[in-house]
């Protein structure tokens, strides 16, 4: 379990992230929401360790891991597929997936064989420059990069942006499985509410660079997604 507890967070002297309280369950899949600007991407890099100032509590499984530089969350189970997929051009597929590795905390430096039936056109293209595949195939790539490091949270930032629909689904099963088939405890920004709603079991909107709302995502009215949601 991941818990958030008054969680700050800043860019240079520019507060973006004021207060957050939050708890993500274990094993599940947490769905974030809010419209532009109200500080979804800084709550995962806050969480990440990649903001400045941060203030407040983050436990992951009971361990206080506030004060962990990045690396260290990294190390700790936390593995991070960022909004633009932060995929190295020139490095082939084979070598931004290890790269991922280097979080393992088995020390495994290699493309774990789960990725195989995981990512089939990744796997039969290892050798191909990361910078020449299409932008549904690098979030693939993103995805098993992250998964390389064998974490136990995942935090996905917009996975399916701007990525063609046959695509998406390619995207949406992996994330489902991720939960349900390998027990992972994934945050997710979504802006697509039909998929938070099928894959999520909690949700929580974020306003002002607060968390508004959160509660189980069956009680994710249409109602609460207008308020919350239309601009
Ligand atoms: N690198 C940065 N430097 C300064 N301010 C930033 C930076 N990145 C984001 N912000 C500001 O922090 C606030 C929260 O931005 P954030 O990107 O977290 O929102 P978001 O909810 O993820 O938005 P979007 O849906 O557009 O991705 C915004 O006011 C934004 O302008």
């Amino acid at each position: 379990m991941l818990t958030m507890t008054n969680l700050e967070g800043c860019y240079g002297r520019s507060r973006a992230l004021t207060g957050v309280c939050l708890t993500v369950p274990k094993g599940q899949i947490t769905g974030i929401m809010g419209r532009n600007g109200t500080g979804k991407t800084t709550l995962l890099k806050t969480i990440m360790g990649l903001t400045d100032n941060t203030q407040g509590t983050i436990t992951l499984d009971g361990k206080d891991i506030s004060a962990a530089p990045s690396h260290m969350r990294a190390r700790a189970g936390i593995a991070y597929v960022p909004q633009g997929r932060g995929i190295i051009p020139d490095f082939t597929v084979r070598e931004n997936i290890v790269m991922g590795g280097f979080a393992n905390r088995s020390g495994r430096r290699a493309v774990p064989e789960k990725l195989a039936e995981l990512f089939p056109y990744l796997t039969a293209n290892l050798d191909r420059p990361g910078g020449l595949l299409s932008g549904g195939q690098q979030q693939q790539l993103a995805i098993a990069r992250a998964l390389a490091a064998e974490p136990d949270v995942v935090l996905l930032d917009e996975p399916n942006e701007g990525i063609q629909p046959s695509v998406v689904e390619d995207i949406e099963r992996v994330i489902l499985r991720m939960s349900r088939e390998f027990g992972l405890t994934v945050v997710l920004v979504e802006q697509n509410i039909g998929f938070l709603r099928r894959a999520a079991s909690t949700f929580a909107i974020m306003e002002k660079g607060r968390v508004a709302q959160t509660g189980r995502v069956e009680d994710l009215t249409d109602a609460i997604v207008d308020r919350h949601m239309t601009i």
